[in-house]
């Protein structure tokens, strides 16, 4: 079957699974080696998929395919089919700045910009024309800390500086900050990794909230957080795919036994 016919028949299936992402043969190269050998995977829309898999297997480096954030390393090229609402987002036709506002990311360790809470939250919706005036602004603004269980702790110091707050309101504010520009899918790379038990959770029971609205795929070392947080798992090893499933049957009855050895802490 040639590519286009392949694509026509996946974006079929597409719709009728609403996934909103596909990925058909992904491989990522930096330089000369080639780190990820051929992914496919389907994300379902409005839920919880979880990467996880030993150090250096490629789940970073898979997540960046996502919204083309690998472009902006040297030496790194991705080649492969990634679709977002059965769109090609390597297109050369398409705006990769869209592309990263309707797939927005959160990194391991909480990056706010050296500017005020509202700062944070409103850079985004400024640069994208997003609000017309400062009353719809503020209402962005307001609605983001919101849904991000932050408004509480900082709505009598929204002109105070980002990198003031805790470690995990910092992750709070940057998820605040990614919510602003009304994403479609949020990636989400080791997000708690920085933080103490009581911010791990605070950010675990957002992300189940949250999900109502995006689509969330988060890369986690921890296999307690894949199986709280996420409906689907994908396992990678040393640049493969090599099992996705269900979260619960993946951490039950995996089926490959690379798999079985990862989550038993046999290796990894
Ligand atoms: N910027 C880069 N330049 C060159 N090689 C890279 C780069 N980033 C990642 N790699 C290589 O690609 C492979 C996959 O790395 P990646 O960071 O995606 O793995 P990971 O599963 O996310 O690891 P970890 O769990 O340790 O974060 C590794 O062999 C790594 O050395």
């Amino acid at each position: 079957m040639d590519t286009q016919a392949n694509m026509n028949e996946t974006a079929a299936a597409q719709t009728l699974d609403a996934h909103k992402m596909i990925v058909r043969n992904a491989k990522v190269y930096y330089g000369d080696n080639e780190a990820l050998h051929g992914i496919d995977l389907d994300i379902p829309e409005r839920q919880v998929t979880a990467l996880i898999g030993p150090s250096g297997c490629g789940k970073s480096t898979f997540l960046r395919c996502l919204n083309r954030m690998n472009d902006t390393i040297d030496g790194c090229r991705v080649t492969g089919d990634i679709r977002l609402d059965g769109e090609d987002i390597y297109d050369p036709n398409v705006d990769v700045v869209q592309v990263r506002a309707r797939v927005g990311m959160v990194f391991q360790k909480p990056n706010p910009f050296p500017k005020s809470i509202y700062d944070n939250i409103a850079y985004g919706p400024r640069i994208h024309g997003l609000a017309k005036d400062r009353t719809e602004l503020d209402e962005i603004v307001m609605t983001s800390l919101e849904r991000a269980g932050l408004l509480g702790e900082v709505k009598d110091r929204l002109s105070s500086p980002g990198t003031g707050l805790s470690g995990g309101q910092q992750q709070r504010l940057c998820i605040a900050r990614a919510i602003a520009v009304s994403p479609e899918v949020i990636l989400m790379d080791e997000p708690c990794s920085a933080l103490d038990p009581i911010a791990t959770a605070k950010i675990e029971e957002l992300i189940d909230e949250i999900k109502e609205n995006y689509t969330i795929v988060i890369v986690t070392h921890s296999m307690q957080q894949a199986a709280r947080v996420s409906q689907k798992t994908a396992f990678f090893h040393l640049g493969d795919l090599v099992e996705v499933n269900d979260t619960e049957t993946m951490f039950t009855n995996p089926s490959d036994e690379r798999t079985q050895g990862y989550i038993t802490g046999r290796f990894g």
